[in-house]
């Protein structure tokens, strides 16, 4: 009994440490641009808050119902330069045709790959349409790229990803990896959100040299695989802290998610900045609400980011 006590005092002392810039050993044209991004945008404290903006890919129109204004990429724009945020994820037609508009005044997150919902994720996939080539022409300071954990694709999609990581090394790009739990053997073992599903996807898109990870929060009813020893103890805290961890030496961002109460979202918020998070990445939660309404919300946001400044 004692030995499982300390195991547990253990486990919760093992603090995730946000690391600085300085220490992650990234070339220097990963290092200026993340520099750029962190400490040069958004509150220029290190943390972040990205703005992504691919949802009318990869669920439809079905996600501007709430708030139709946000189907128009301008409006969603200016909602990231009036929001103060530390950039906008967008696929490359936006990026191509629309981005000079604001250009400097946001930095810009090129989506490399991407795909509907409208085939089963059972084989999930996304396929590359864009490369890094594309996002240093447009003046990019990061690529993202979806991955889809555990899925049959995988390993083809280990394979896509090989070459965007290679293209991003050598240009000096930072790469976001889009961690995400995906298909039936991980239906299986609890789901996509479960801790088991987005601790291991972080721990994946760290082995694999992402930059940056971007995790779905962690359900904290869904802990299939917490040691039996550690289970009475395992809270929503535990679990993203032990998530930031896995993800080690990779900046972690955290996911938004279909759109929930602002009282949830700011708890979300909290407790991943407490682990140790670089920052957030919330969409549908920041523009399916009139404009006001959202500026208020990410005002929020920007108070719990303040409190928790990183090193460069
Ligand atoms: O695959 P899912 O969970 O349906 O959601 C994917 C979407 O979520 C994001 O990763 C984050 O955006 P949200 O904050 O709107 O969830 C988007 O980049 C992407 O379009």
């Amino acid at each position: 009994m004692q030995q499982c006590c300390r195991l547990v005092e253990e486990i919760e002392t093992m603090t995730s440490t946000p690391h600085a810039l300085r220490e992650l050993g990234l070339n220097a044209g990963k290092r200026a641009r993340l520099h750029r991004l962190l400490f040069g945008h958004g509150l220029g404290n290190g943390t972040a808050l990205f703005l992504p903006y691919d949802q009318g890919l990869e669920h439809g129109p079905r996600d501007f119902f709430a708030n139709p204004a946000a189907s128009d990429p301008s409006y969603i724009l200016k909602l990231a330069v009036e929001g103060g945020f530390n950039g906008i994820v967008t696929q490359i037609g936006f990026a191509e045709k629309l981005f000079w508009d604001f250009a400097g005044e946001v930095p810009l997150i090129l989506k490399l790959n991407g795909k509907t919902d409208i085939p089963s994720d059972a084989r999930a996939l996304s396929p590359v349409h864009a490369t890094v080539e594309d996002a240093v022409r447009l003046g990019a300071d990061a690529v993202g790229y979806t991955l889809y954990v555990g899925t049959p694709e995988q390993v083809t999609d280990f394979e896509q990803y090989r070459t965007v990581r290679a293209d991003a090394q050598r240009l000096g790009m930072p790469l976001i990896v889009w961690a995400y739990p995906r298909g039936e053997a991980i239906e299986a073992k609890g789901g996509r959100d479960s801790f088991y599903a987005v601790d291991y996807a972080a721990r994946v898109a760290s082995e694999l040299g992402a930059d940056v990870v971007k995790v779905n929060f962690p359900h904290p009813d869904k802990i299939a695989d917490v040691p039996e020893v550690y289970r009475a103890s395992f809270s929503a805290q535990a679990a993203i802290d032990a998530v930031v961890r896995s993800a080690n030496n990779t900046l972690v961002l955290v996911s938004g998610g279909s759109r929930q109460g602002d009282e949830a979202m700011l708890e979300k918020a909290t407790r991943s900045m407490d682990a140790g998070a670089t920052g957030l990445i919330f969409g549908r939660n920041v523009w399916q609400r009139p404009h006001e309404e959202s500026l208020r919300f990410v005002d929020q946001l920007r108070k719990i980011l303040a409190q928790h400044a990183r090193a460069r």
